[in-house]
């Protein structure tokens, strides 16, 4: 019997979808809206950790279990290969990236991305970031690579370098990181679409572009990306923003106006939240259990 691979899966879809649109899910729910509207991949943020599960600023705060808790709740119910944002590796030493590759692997996660920001790490569009040395960081790509217990896992190294020390620095860790064995590269917080292309032609594995909202990086299209040589076009909270939003409307008129009337309409109903979770599929096997029961 052949095992499924997550990684197997995440590496095929990066393949046949070029760029591979992958979007972020804050929990499961929400990955299995991303698997409805037929994406191929998602995507669990560290700052959608931090801010959404924990509520709680993307500086580090958060550890590898409170992220270890969120992929195996997706990872339960959605077969979606999933890529997760590891940060610096949660731990400085080579023995605390491998915990976290090989756990991440054990939950059931297809990819994970490591970055060369220092422990108490920003989120890549804020100024005041700070870099480990590119010895540093490669140490944590080959810790990494090393760690895996399934060898399809993909690790992807990720750099802040643009912001701090410019792109030829940025261009130089990437490829470091290619050599010591990272499968793709994550360019964070590019500002120009010429530079992925830059990139793609240094380093020769799929490249990501972070089009995150009301960051660095100008809001590209796909088509935009495919033609700068991009291999995976990354929303990582997208949705996460937008249900904000819309809780916060909620909240807001239910209060003022004494009653949800006036926002009813913009709520997801019932049926539609039982075909997304599945629902009915649970009760027929239910119904099916206790008739066998009562037999
Ligand atoms: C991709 C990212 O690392 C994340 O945690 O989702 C963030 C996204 C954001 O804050 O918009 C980042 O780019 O640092
Ligand atoms: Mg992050």
């Amino acid at each position: 019997m052949s095992h499924y691979s997550a990684g197997v899966a995440f590496r095929k879809a990066v393949q046949e979808e070029s760029p591979l649109q992958v979007v972020g899910a804050i929990n499961a729910n929400h990955a299995l809206l991303a698997k409805r509207a037929g994406y191929r991949a998602i995507y669990l943020s560290g700052g959608g950790v931090a801010a959404g599960s924990l509520g709680l600023p993307d500086l580090g705060i958060s550890g590898l279990d409170d992220v270890l808790t969120d992929i195996r709740r997706i990872t339960d119910v959605c077969d979606v290969p999933l890529l997760v944002d590891a940060d610096t590796g949660f731990g400085s030493s080579a023995f605390n990236v491998a915990r976290t590759v090989k756990s991440m692997i054990k939950a059931g996660a297809a990819a994970c991305h490591i970055e060369d920001q220092v422990g108490a790490k920003r989120c890549g569009h804020r100024p005041g970031k700070e870099i480990v040395s590119l010895q540093e960081m490669v140490d944590r790509i080959k810790a990494a690579v090393d760690a895996r217990t399934d060898p399809d896992f993909v690790i992807m190294a990720r750099t802040d370098a643009l912001a701090v020390e410019g792109l030829e620095s940025a261009l130089e860790r990437a490829l470091a990181c290619v050599e010591a064995g990272a499968d793709m590269v994550f360019p964070e917080a590019i500002t120009d679409l010429a530079m992925y292309a830059q990139f793609a032609k240094a380093v020769r594995v799929p490249v990501l572009a972070n089009i995150t909202e009301f960051g660095a990086t100008p809001l590209f299209t796909v088509d935009q990306l495919k033609g700068a040589d991009v291999g995976l076009v990354l929303y990582p909270l997208s949705a996460f923003r937008a249900m904000n939003k819309a809780a916060e409307n909620v909240y807001t008129a239910i209060r003022r106006d004494g009653t949800q009337q006036n926002v009813v309409a913009s709520m997801q109903t019932r049926m539609e939240l039982y075909e997304a979770i599945n629902y009915h599929d649970f009760e027929q096997k239910l119904d099916a259990l206790f008739a066998a029961q009562k037999k």
